[in-house]
C-alpha cells in the first residue's frame, strides 16, 4: 500500500487543520475556517492578496447579501476590514446588538467550486460556516491541498463502519447487552450500538436511532425531550427482550455542540429551533441519516420496528436498504421548557406528535 494520503486521508486533514486555525489550498485558494483563524495568521493571509468570504445562503439571507451561487455567497473582504469584522459576518451572536456591517457586496461569475468545498469542510468540521477565500497561485508548501470537486464527492460518500470492539454491559433497564464501537473509515466520529438481548437477524429488530445530546443526554437538560427519549427507549427495549439503540454522535443534529449552544444563545433571544440553525448559516438538521443505515446492515439487520417521531428517519432507512415495517411512536412528557421546541418540531420539521 502506498504511504501517500488517499482523498479520503488528506479531507479528513483538512477538517483537523482547519479545527486548528491552519489554512488549507482549495482549488486556485486558500481557504481558513473564520472561527479559528488567529489575527496574526489573518495578517499573513491578507498580506498575499485581495480576500473573499464564503458564507451560506442562508447565512448572506441573514445578513441581505446577495446570493449568485445557488448555496453560497462570496463576500468582498474590504481593505478596512479586520478581524472582529470577519467575526461579526460569520457569528449571528451580535446580530441584534450591533445590526450589520453592510451593505455588502457578493462577487458574481466565476467559479464558486472552491468556496463550496470550503464550506463543505468547515461544516465537516463542526466550526461556524464561514471560510476565509484568497487566491493563491503558488501555495506555500506544508499545507493540505484538495481539488474542490473532489473534495465535494468525497464529503458526500458514505463512510463504511468497522464494529472495533464490543463487550457486555449490563444496564440498570436492561441487564443483558452489550456495547459495539463503530469506527468510520474516513476519519470522522465514532458511534455506539447498545445490542439488548440477542435479537435475531431474519425479523424486523425493535430500534432506535438516537442522536447525541450531550445536554438532554447526560445534563438532564429540560429543553429538549432527548435524554426522556434515551431512557424511554432502552426500557422498553429491556422490557421486550431485545432490541438495538444506535448512539450516533451527531450533536446539535450534527452542527456539533459549539455550535448547538451558539444555537441555544440564539433562541434565548427570541429565535426558535429552526430559525437559529439557519442564522448561523446552517441547514435545520445537517445529520447524515446513512450512518445508522450502513451501522444496522454491518450488524446483520434488514428491518426495523423503529422508535422515532420523526418521518424523515424512517424514510431515509428505506432509502438507505433498511426497512422499517413499523414506527413506533417515541413521546415522553413536556414540560414548560421543551413545549415551544416540540412544538415547532411537529410544525416545522414534520414530527408526529
Ligand atoms: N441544532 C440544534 N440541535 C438540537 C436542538 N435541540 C436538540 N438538538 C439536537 O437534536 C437531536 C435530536 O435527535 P433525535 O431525538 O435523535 O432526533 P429527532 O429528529 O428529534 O427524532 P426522534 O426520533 O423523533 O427523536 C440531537 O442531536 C440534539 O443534540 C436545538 O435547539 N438546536
Ligand atoms: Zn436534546
Amino acid at each position: 500500500m502506498s504511504l501517500i494520503p488517499t482523498l479520503a486521508e488528506t479531507v479528513s486533514r483538512a477538517r483537523s487543520d482547519l479545527r486548528m486555525g491552519l489554512p488549507i489550498v482549495v482549488g486556485g485558494y486558500l481557504a481558513a475556517a473564520v472561527e479559528t483563524l488567529s489575527p496574526e495568521r489573518l495578517a499573513s493571509l491578507r498580506a498575499l492578496g485581495p480576500a473573499t468570504l464564503a458564507i451560506t445562503d442562508w447565512r448572506a439571507a441573514t445578513l441581505k447579501a446577495r446570493v449568485y451561487d445557488r448555496d453560497l455567497a462570496r463576500i468582498r473582504v474590504p481593505e478596512s476590514a479586520d478581524h472582529a469584522w470577519l467575526r461579526a459576518v460569520a457569528d449571528p451572536a451580535g446580530d441584534l446588538m450591533t445590526p450589520m456591517k453592510g451593505p455588502l457586496q457578493s462577487e458574481r461569475g466565476g467559479d464558486a467550486a472552491p468556496h463550496r468545498a470550503a464550506i463543505a469542510l468547515v461544516k465537516s468540521a463542526q466550526l461556524l460556516p464561514a471560510a476565509l477565500m484568497i487566491p493563491i497561485s503558488d501555495p506555500p508548501p506544508g499545507l493540505t491541498a484538495l481539488a474542490p470537486d473532489a473534495a465535494l464527492a468525497q464529503l458526500a460518500t458514505e463512510a463504511t463502519m468497522a464494529d472495533v470492539a464490543a463487550a457486555r454491559l449490563p444496564l440498570s433497564r436492561a441487564e443483558n447487552s452489550k456495547l459495539h464501537i463503530f469506527r468510520p473509515d474516513d476519519g470522522a466520529a465514532e458511534h455506539y450500538a447498545v445490542e439488548i438481548g440477542d435479537p435475531p437477524r431474519d425479523q424486523p429488530v425493535l430500534a432506535r436511532l438516537h442522536s447525541a445530546c450531550y445536554t438532554g443526554d447526560v445534563l438532564g437538560s429540560l429543553k429538549c425531550d432527548c435524554g426522556p427519549q434515551l431512557h424511554a427507549a432502552l426500557e422498553a427495549m429491556g422490557q421486550n427482550g431485545s432490541g438495538v439503540l444506535l448512539y450516533l454522535n451527531q450533536e446539535g443534529r450534527g452542527i456539533g455542540l459549539a455550535n448547538k449552544m451558539r444555537a441555544y444563545s440564539l433562541q434565548n433571544q427570541g429565535f426558535d429551533t429552526v430559525e437559529a440553525n439557519h442564522r448561523l448559516g446552517f441547514e435545520d438538521d445537517e445529520r447524515d441519516f446513512r450512518i445508522g443505515a450502513g451501522i444496522l446492515r454491518k450488524m446483520g439487520f434488514g428491518a426495523v420496528r423503529l422508535m422515532t417521531n420523526n418521518p424523515r428517519k424512517v424514510a431515509m432507512l428505506e432509502g438507505h436498504g433498511i426497512q422499517v415495517p413499523e414506527r413506533v411512536p417515541l413521546i415522553t412528557p413536556t414540560n414548560r421548557f421543551n413545549e415551544g421546541y416540540l412544538a415547532v418540531k411537529a410544525e416545522k420539521s414534520g414530527h408526529l406528535l
